[in-house]
């Protein structure tokens, strides 16, 4: 598997089965696309969710109407507790070239991760599908650990724009922007007080 950041503004998602895991993976989507959750049942999570919710009995359904439910998705998810429906409904997106996540069954095509996110970052985490609960575990980390993450980069941005105006070789640019992402006081000042920060940057590694 690959890892890739998609943009989904404006597309489709449907996600088939409404209860806990359905509304999770709503949740995850909802900010960006137009997500559309296919149930028996929807749970109270949903509530407050920019999501549209069509009510259907799926294992009532045939293929054809299935299908006719598909049309005009990029990617779907099966989150229903029956696995041979969610596998079902992966072979009719295989078919369809649409993009296929199945919350309990055969793994599709798409592993939804854990997220770390910030205004300048965004990192997901997989164990592919081997234990989810490390994805957790590993986001929890890195949350507690890098806090103060987008300050970092918007020194380095900061930093990154004044070293090309006066260091003209290119290895002395890199070994600066190095120095102050590994120097432990600049971290520490950034947590505290970014002009700080900014001020020991300039005079520990700006000297041109
Ligand atoms: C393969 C995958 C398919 C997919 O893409 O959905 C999948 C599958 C399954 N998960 C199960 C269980 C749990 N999943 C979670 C939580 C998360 N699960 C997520 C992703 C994925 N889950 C994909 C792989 C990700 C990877 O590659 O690592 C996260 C990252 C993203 C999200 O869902 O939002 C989110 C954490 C978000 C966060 O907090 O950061 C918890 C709660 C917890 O851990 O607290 C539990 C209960 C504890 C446990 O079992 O671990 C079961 C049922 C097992 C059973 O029946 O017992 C299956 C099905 C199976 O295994 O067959
Ligand atoms: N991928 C993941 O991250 C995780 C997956 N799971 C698995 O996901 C599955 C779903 O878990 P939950 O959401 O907690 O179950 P749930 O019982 O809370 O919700 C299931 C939803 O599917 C709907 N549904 C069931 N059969 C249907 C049908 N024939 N037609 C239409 N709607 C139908 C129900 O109405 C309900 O809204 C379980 O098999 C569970 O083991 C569990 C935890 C995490």
């Amino acid at each position: 598997m690959i890892p890739l950041m998609l943009d989904l503004m404006g597309r489709r998602v449907l996600i088939f089965g409404g209860g806990d895991v359905g509304a999770r993976k709503a949740a995850y989507f909802e900010h960006e696309a137009e997500v559309t959750v296919i149930s028996r049942s929807f749970s109270p999570d949903l509530e407050g969710l920019a999501v549209e919710r069509q009510e259907a009995d799926l294992s009532a359904l045939a293929d054809e109407a299935l299908q006719a439910l598909l049309a005009g998705a990029f990617l779907a998810v099966a989150a229903t507790p029956d696995p041979a429906l969610n596998d079902r409904i992966g072979r009719l997106c295989a078919g369809a070239g649409i993009l296929f996540n199945n919350a309990a069954g055969e793994a599709g095509d798409v592993i939804i991760p854990s997220v770390v996110r910030g205004s300048r970052y965004l990192v997901a985490i997989s164990t592919r599908g081997k234990s989810p609960a490390v994805s957790r575990y590993l986001r929890m980390r890195l949350e507690t650990e890098y806090a103060d993450l987008d300050r970092m980069i918007e020194l380095q941005e900061e930093m990154r724009s004044v070293l090309k105006e006066i260091e003209p070789v290119q290895e002395e640019r890199s070994k600066a922007l190095w120095k102050i992402l590994s120097d432990d006081e600049i971290r520490e000042a950034l947590a505290a007080d970014y002009d700080r920060a900014r001020a020991m940057a300039i005079e520990r590694y700006l000297h041109a």
